[in-house]
């Protein structure tokens, strides 16, 4: 159970490092049937993800679903594929590096991504932060909107994962950032920059869905997400005709959020507005789920069924604003840990060092 017994260099490299963990979703590790089987046999059987008693769910799971699904979404995947690989994986490395590049000279900090599921997971970023010596770490989802199916996941992770370690770091979890006026600023320049080359069109806010059950369960999903669009909105000064909200994504017979993107998308088509400016704002980076869904599945159904205009505006991905917005974000939480230092981590290092030599306790 517990891994480190016995291990003397444990934690003693650069003490008292503050450690960031940015957290997504994941992603498989190819475009193909049997990866994205892989990944989607562990996604799928996390209990935050689909509440369903697991015996049944085991044998839909194994028996239908993963019999069927990765064929079809492994030709989805390939749609959006790029020689550097997943979307998804490419833009959080990036995202992460630029906030490591931004944090480490003030801080010190070190920063690691892991994934829900696939690689690089949760334990392989703690045990990274681990060998660089964090002893308080400080956990961003990258989710705006809390979920129960997301944000929730990553806690199970993270904390499943130190029960392992004998010397817990200090812990910040930062639950959701929906309203934080640095992300609603971020969006909402990112739609005023595209509407300077492009035309101003009726702006639709496409949120991925989740099962109705869990929100009438209390998942705080549904109005964080409506409350960042109402905030975006405002920042823009639209009027209410000008923009909406609908979720994407459904997976499944039940009900989910509604309205539903697709049939939104479909109805827009018919009898107007024909002309739609889509955004994401729940996802911090693109994937399969806004590149193949919203992008390109959603953009030809809209146009095949009467539409005349469709742009999709990338998520926030590693650009300077998402950077300087999360780094601010990390940085609240930082406060008050990161006492002015009277020692270099050299001079920490070494104080602690001649410590252990004189034999004192630790
Ligand atoms: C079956 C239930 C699902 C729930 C609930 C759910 C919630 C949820 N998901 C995201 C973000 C992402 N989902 C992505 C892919 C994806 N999601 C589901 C199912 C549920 N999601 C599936 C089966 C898949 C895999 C692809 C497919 O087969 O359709 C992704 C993209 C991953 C990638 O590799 O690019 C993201 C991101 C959120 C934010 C959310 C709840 C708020
Ligand atoms: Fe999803
Ligand atoms: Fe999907």
């Amino acid at each position: 159970m517990v891994d480190y017994l016995g291990d003397s260099s444990y934690q003693h490299g650069s003490a008292n490092r503050i450690g960031v963990l940015v957290a997504n979703l994941g992603t498989p590790d190819g475009p193909d049937p049997a990866s994205v089987r892989r990944f989607l046999a562990d996604f799928l059987w996390d209990p935050r993800v689909v509440e369903a008693p697991r015996p049944i769910w085991w044998l839909a799971l194994h028996g239908v679903i993963l019999r069927i699904r990765p064929s079809k979404s492994a030709h989805a995947y390939r749609q959006i594929w790029t020689p550097e690989g997943s979307p998804l994986l490419v833009h959080s490395s990036a995202l992460v590096k630029r906030l490591g590049e931004a944090l480490q000279p003030r801080w010190n900090a070190a920063v690691a991504l892991g994934m829900s599921y696939g690689s690089p997971s949760i334990p392989q970023a703690l045990e990274e932060l681990r060998r660089q010596g964090a002893q308080r770490i400080v956990v961003l989802p990258l989710y705006p909107q809390y979920s129960g199916t997301t944000t929730a996941s990553v806690f199970d992770r993270v904390t499943r994962q130190l029960q392992r370690w004998r010397w817990v770091p200090e812990l910040r979890f930062i639950g959701s950032y929906h309203d934080d006026a640095g992300y609603v600023g971020a969006l909402a320049t990112s739609i005023e920059q595209h509407w300077r080359t492009h035309e101003k069109n009726h702006l639709l806010f496409s949120f991925h869905g989740i099962p109705k059950r869990y929100v009438t369960a209390g998942d705080p999903y549904y109005c964080q997400s409506m409350k960042t669009a109402r905030l975006v909105a405002e920042r823009l000064s639209l009027g209410e005709q000008e923009w909406s909200v609908s979720f994407q994504s459904q997976v499944g017979r039940e009900e989910w959020l509604r309205p539903y993107t697709d049939e939104r998308l479909l109805e827009y088509a018919r009898s107007g507005p024909k002309r739609v400016t889509l955004m994401c704002p729940g996802f911090a980076t693109d994937c399969l789920e806004t590149l193949e869904e919203i992008a390109l599945r959603n953009r030809q159904l809209f146009l095949e069924a009467g539409g005349e205009a469709y742009d999709y505006i990338p998520a926030l991905n590693s650009s300077d604003a998402h950077v300087a917005t999360l780094t601010n974000l990390i940085e609240r939480h930082i406060q008050g840990w990161a006492e002015p230092s009277h020692q270099t981590p050299a001079e920490a290092d070494a104080t602690l060092r001649r410590a252990l030599r004189s034999g004192a306790q630790h």
